[in-house]
């Protein structure tokens, strides 16, 4: 990022000690424009501009949902989050947060008073304090009492998986922990609207495949709001409803998760699901577990040879995919499979053996990437999935665009996880 909202422990700390720890939408603030008792405003809704930057956005994140932002560098990530936070002026439009108006061309609400949060890569704790202090100091400079602060900074860290280290330091604690602890800090003054600006980025695979899970539990389902600034899959898998692409300062793409990633418009958001996605419904568990994809309608007919895995147990035009789930993954719940392009071998006719995964796809492009040619052909559903073959293997098979291929994965290179 290359700019930086504004300092966490100084953030979210906005509301009056006398107020009301819910303000309600819209609280103080004139009726004009503003939301009505049947409609809870938008956590946040950005329709402005930064003319200096070039920057020029319409976002918004509906309350209790979690927005995943995308974009390459300079695309304009850290722009949104500074005019969120309040450490960037417009230089026109609006900004308001849970139905108020903190920036427009008559209004400023500064950073410490807009009740928003920011969780950044680095943790960012105050070095002098321990873990029960640094959560606790937020409350505290909103007026509520030692022993309440700590109490509730107690059971922030016990939420958080952190409790047993409620008497560290930072100095003392890895980056995994810390990140927990500044997870904590960001849900203590109870904000409107949490900033999570590339949370897992300087943390080691492991740490992060916890926290994401952490965040997971933390922010979906339990009507927190959020916006998280991502390059990772994953993280957009995990914890987001809803992606906005940025491209160049402007929007490039915006809608709910799944369907960014798998039928992605913009470059960025193809390139990201560079590696393939199905999203769909588990089934079976172990070794049988596999995306079910139910959009095929049926009658429309799937090609001889294709999804031999699913035709005994599921109608002949559903498209199954098996792979090895995600412990997290529910029988019936919402699921999405990944896999990478250089594992999809192609055939021209379904292949002999017993291959688990066989899709009847549609050639309809062919490009250049590095030493391998990239096959993209879509399924039934028209969704398209991606092959990495050899130069030698497109001219041996004389792939065309139109040519109607099978793809075979094998179950042990897909990836289920939940969505
Ligand atoms: N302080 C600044 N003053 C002027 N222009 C800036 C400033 N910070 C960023 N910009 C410009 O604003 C545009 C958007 O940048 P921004 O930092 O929001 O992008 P980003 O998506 O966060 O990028 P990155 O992933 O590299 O952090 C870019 O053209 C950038 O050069």
């Amino acid at each position: 990022m290359t700019t930086h909202p504004p300092d966490p422990a100084a953030s979210g700390h906005g509301q009056p000690p006398s107020g009301p720890p819910h303000p309600p939408p819209g609280h103080g603030q004139p009726p004009s424009g503003q939301a009505t008792p049947s409609q809870t405003p938008p956590a946040l809704a950005v329709h402005a501009a930064s003319p200096e930057r070039d920057v020029h956005l319409d976002v918004e994140v509906p309350a209790g949902q979690v927005l995943a932002v995308l974009g390459a560098n300079g695309a304009g990530k850290s722009t949104l989050l500074a005019l969120a936070a309040g450490t960037l002026r417009p230089g026109s439009g609006r900004v308001r947060i849970a139905g108020r108006t903190v920036a427009d061309d008559h209004t400023w609400v500064p950073a410490h008073a807009r009740r928003v949060s920011l969780l950044a890569q680095e943790a960012l704790l105050f070095p002098h304090l321990d873990a029960v202090a640094n959560v606790a100091f937020g409350p505290r400079a909103t007026g509520t009492g030692r022993r309440a602060a700590e109490r509730l900074a107690h059971d922030l860290l016990d939420r958080v998986g952190a409790g047993e280290l409620a008497r560290r330091r930072p100095a003392r604690l890895s980056g995994g922990q810390a990140q927990r602890v500044a997870l904590a800090r960001a849900l203590a003054t109870d904000p409107e609207l949490i900033l999570l600006d590339e949370p897992l980025s300087a943390l080691d695979v492991d740490s992060a495949a916890a926290m994401r899970q952490l965040l997971r539990e933390v922010l979906r389902g339990t009507g927190r709001s959020a916006v998280l600034v991502t390059h990772d899959l994953l993280d957009v898998l995990a914890v987001a409803d809803a992606v906005v692409v940025l491209e160049e300062g402007r929007v490039a793409e915006h809608g709910p998760a799944l369907e960014v990633l798998t039928r992605p418009r913009s470059r960025f958001a193809a390139a990201l699901a560079g590696t393939n996605l199905v999203a769909g419904t588990l089934t079976g568990t172990g070794p049988d577990a596999a995306v079910l994809t139910g959009h095929v309608p049926r009658g429309r007919g799937v090609p001889p040879g294709a999804d031999r895995a699913g035709t005994d147990r599921h109608p002949s035009t559903a498209l199954v995919l098996h792979g090895l789930a995600d412990p997290a993954c529910r029988p019936g719940s919402a699921v999405a499979a990944t896999f990478s392009p250089r594992s999809v071998a192609v055939h021209r006719h379904a292949p002999g053996g017993s291959p688990r995964n066989t899709l009847a796809v549609t050639v309809t492009t062919l490009e250049q990437q590095g030493e391998l040619v990239r096959v993209r052909a879509a399924t039934p559903t028209g969704q398209v999935l991606a092959a990495d073959i050899t130069p030698a293997s497109v001219a041996s098979l004389a792939l065309a665009p139109g040519q109607p291929v099978v793809y075979a994965v094998k179950a042990a290179e897909v990836q289920i996880y939940p969505a």
